[in-house]
């Protein structure tokens, strides 16, 4: 048996499509929709992710603002930047690269992310409502997971859903969604005891880990459904993820790949996010103009 290949593509560019017809019609209204990148780190996988946010958005027609403070920027200039953006009034979506210099939490900094502009869904404020199952952005790779499973038809609630994996930007926010949709989630981490029990009596993995090859066949129950959201640089200039996809392949019944999975998936849902916010401002600017005029 060789596990089914769950790809990112189609849906990627479904989206894509058609969040670029969106971005047309905000552009010819007077508000081509606009996001901000800021970065604060050298870390090899957001410069893919960052590589590929700018191609892609190009595509749409959706300006992508780079703003690079360097990798030993102060939490105080990363706040500030990100307080300034959100009081731009030209700029829809604002999205603060982890990893994050000096260990500074992204938590915390994302605080400064004005609430509409969230896109990836970073703040409290958004985490918290996500949490609480009220509307918000939710991180793009969380909603990105979800969205593959549910475009390959695959089967969550009642099922046991094992995420590898808490952090702000893809673990906990994606627990939450699983949870959302009636699945029985178990969340792992570093401390984790026996990660391989936990994970082999699952339906569904989530690997969200950071370290290439860590889940085995022996994390897999056979059949199970293997999500893999980690994006590892190899010395030859590729991506890996987290799954040993070699062996993983002979028992799992189905398997995202690294690259084209998760990753173009969650870069076409943070331009859709983009979209959809500018497309609230420019609706709340029509209703003044109106209101103004009348
Ligand atoms: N494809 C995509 O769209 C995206 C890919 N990524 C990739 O996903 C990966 C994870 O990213 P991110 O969540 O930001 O990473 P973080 O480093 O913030 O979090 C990693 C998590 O993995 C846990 N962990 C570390 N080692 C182990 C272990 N041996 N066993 C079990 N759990 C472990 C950590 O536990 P603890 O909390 O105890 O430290 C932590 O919760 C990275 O490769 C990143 O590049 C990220 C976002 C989007
Ligand atoms: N606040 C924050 N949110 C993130 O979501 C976030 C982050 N910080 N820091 C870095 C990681 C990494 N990450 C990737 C997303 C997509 C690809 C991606 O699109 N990869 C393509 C390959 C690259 C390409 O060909 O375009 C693929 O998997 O096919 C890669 C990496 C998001 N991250």
């Amino acid at each position: 048996m060789s596990a089914a290949v769950l790809s990112g593509k189609e849906l990627s560019e479904a989206i894509r499509a058609e969040t670029a017809s969106e971005a047309a019609e905000l552009a010819a209204a007077g508000i081509p929709p606009r996001l901000a990148v800021v970065i604060a780190t050298a870390d090899e996988s957001s410069a893919w992710y960052v590589r590929s946010i700018a191609r892609a958005a190009e595509k749409a027609g959706i300006v992508c603002d780079l703003v690079d403070l360097g990798p030993d920027a102060a939490a105080g200039t990363i706040r500030e930047t990100l307080a300034e953006l959100s009081g731009d009034p030209v700029v829809h979506g604002v999205i603060l690269q982890t990893p994050l210099p000096g260990g500074a939490a992204l938590e915390d900094l994302a605080s400064a992310i004005a609430f509409e502009k969230d896109v990836d869904g970073a703040s409290p404020l958004s985490l918290g409502r996500l949490a609480a199952g009220l509307p918000a952005f939710a991180p793009a790779t969380a909603e990105a997971v979800v969205a593959l499973l549910d475009h390959h038809a695959i089967e969550l609630s009642g099922r046991h859903a094992a995420v590898v994996g808490r952090s702000t930007v893809v673990g906990k926010p994606a627990a939450h969604l699983l949870l959302d949709r009636n699945a029985t989630v178990t969340v792992c981490h570093s401390r984790t005891a026996d990660l391989a029990a936990v994970t082999s009596a699952a339906d569904i993995v989530v690997a969200a880990v950071g370290r290439a090859g860590l889940i085995t066949a022996e994390h897999v129950r056979p059949g199970a459904v293997v999500v893999d959201v980690g994006t590892n640089p190899t010395a030859e200039g590729g991506l890996v993820g987290d799954v040993d996809a070699g062996s993983v392949r002979g028992r799992a019944g189905a398997l995202t790949p690294v690259p084209g999975g998760v990753g173009p998936v969650t870069t076409a849902l943070l331009l859709r996010h983009t979209v959809r916010a500018a497309a609230r401002t420019g609706g709340a600017a029509a209703r003044v103009g109106r209101e103004g005029s009348g």
